[in-house]
Parts: C-alpha cells; structure tokens; sequence
C-alpha cells in the first residue's frame, strides 16, 4: 500500500504523520511482512523521512515521486535517482498522470526514468491509465497497455518480475469517482496477461499491480478483494493517518 502525498506536508508535517502511522500499525494485528506500507513525500520532505525511519526503525517504506533521467549535470531543479537512493528511498513513482499531464511526460521518458530508478537499486511505480474520453470510447484497455508497453520497454523479464505497475484511471484521481472492483480488475488483468505475453509466468507472477483513484478504507476491502489488484496506490486519503491505517488494514474493511 503506497500512500503519494503529492505535493503536501513540509517535512515537519511529513515526521508527525509518519509517526502517527507507525503507531496506528503497531499492535499485533497489522503484519508487515504481508503488507508492506510506503510513505511517498516530496523531495523536500525525504531526509527527515529517512532519519525518523532509521533512527526508529520502524518498518514504513518510502518513495520518491519522480526523478530525473539524468545522472548530474546542469539540469537545474531535478533529483537524480542515486541522490534517491542515498537518501534510502525504495521506490520511486514513474509516469504518474500528473507528470504526464502537466509535464508532457510520453511513455518513452517514463521508460528513461524506469530504467534510472531500477538501475540505482530502486524500484519504479510505474502509472498507466486512461483519461474519460478514452474510457468513454470503450479504448481503456488497448489505450492503457500501449502505455504499458512503451514505459516497460528494454526491461528483462527478471526485472518485470520485481516492478510495481499502478493502473489509475485518470477520471477516478481525486473526483470522488472510483472505478468498481470490476473497472479495476479489468484492466489489471490486462496488464498482467500482457506482461504473461511478453515475459512470461514468472514476470506475470512477480509483478505487483495496484490500482490507484480516490481509494478510501470504506472501499480498499472491495478493490483488494479482485484476482489482479496486489495493493493501492493512495493520493488524497493517505494525508489522513486514520483513512490510510484502514487502508492498509484492507482485510479489516467490509467488502463492498
Ligand atoms: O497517486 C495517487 C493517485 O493519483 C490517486 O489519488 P487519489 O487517491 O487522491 O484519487
């Protein structure tokens, strides 16, 4: 269960809230080991991430929301994925649909970025997903995995086998509108086929997919309980420890 705080909480804000979730997952009944939970902040916030982290030890991971595709130089406000990776970061979101959006990011770019993070020791979130029209076309499944295909490319199948693909519909970020279980399990399913085509079983097998788009804890159980949904990738309801705890506690929640 990632939680991508987009662009919220400074990073005193960030250590409140991660400690707050630390302990709203310690008792007995949350398991790391079988849902492991990520934190994805703003740049500015990920050095007090990492002391709280370490200094604490506690079992939250965290990610970065974008990186560059270039290593240094003079390439005045990016992050390179080994500044990432020095400062622990595990993951790193890749072609979120607000970089694609907003920053023309193409597939091909969101490739670039995939292959830096996972070069630097870290793993990609790689996002796909469909706007309304495309979706109102009846076009979210081919529309969907041509960005699949073109963000993934150049990767072996081994290394398929470790990546996170998160598909979320664009017309389901932060609106309130959420695809059903079934929307989502649709797609996912496409991705994992697609990358089964492609790689084969062990690549299908090893991929997680999540699915991302005003996921709550009232309806995490619902999406969670779908073949091909592996976890969720979390905007506006992981700012609020409580909403995000259930999240993360999905085999609490009711199935609707
Ligand atoms: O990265 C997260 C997604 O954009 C979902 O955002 P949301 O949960 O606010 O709809």
């Amino acid at each position: 269960m990632a939680g991508n705080w987009k662009m919220n909480l400074n990073h005193q804000e960030a250590v409140v809230t991660v400690q707050k979730l630390a302990w709203t997952l310690s008792d007995k009944r949350h398991d790391f080991g079988k849902v492991e939970v990520v934190v994805v902040p703003p740049f500015t916030d990920l050095r007090s991430v990492q002391t709280l982290v370490d200094g604490d030890r506690l079992s939250i991971r965290y990610g970065a929301q974008d990186v560059s595709v270039h290593d240094n130089g003079a390439y005045t406000g990016e992050i390179s994925a080994a500044m990432l990776s020095k400062l622990g970061c595990s993951y790193v979101v890749v072609g979120h649909s607000e970089r694609r959006m907003y920053h023309n990011e193409s597939d091909e770019l969101v490739n670039a970025k995939a292959h830096k993070s996972l070069h630097a020791g870290m793993t990609p979130i790689v996002c796909v997903g469909e706007g309304l029209d495309v979706r109102k076309a009846g076009e979210h499944v081919a529309f969907t995995l041509t960005q699949l295909d073109g963000s993934l490319d150049g990767f072996t199948a081994e290394q398929v086998a470790g990546l996170v693909v998160a598909y979320e519909p664009v017309w389901a970020i932060g609106t309130g509108e959420v695809a059903t279980p079934d929307d989502a399990q649709e797609v996912c399913a496409a991705i994992r086929e697609r990358v089964r085509a492609v790689h084969g079983d062990g690549a299908a097998g090893g991929l997680r997919i999540l699915y991302g788009g005003s996921v709550k804890a009232a309806n995490v159980g619902g999406i969670m309980e779908k073949a091909d949904v592996d976890g969720c990738l979390v905007g506006g309801a992981s700012l609020q420890v409580d909403e995000f705890g259930g999240i993360c506690r999905f085999y609490d929640m009711p199935v609707l």
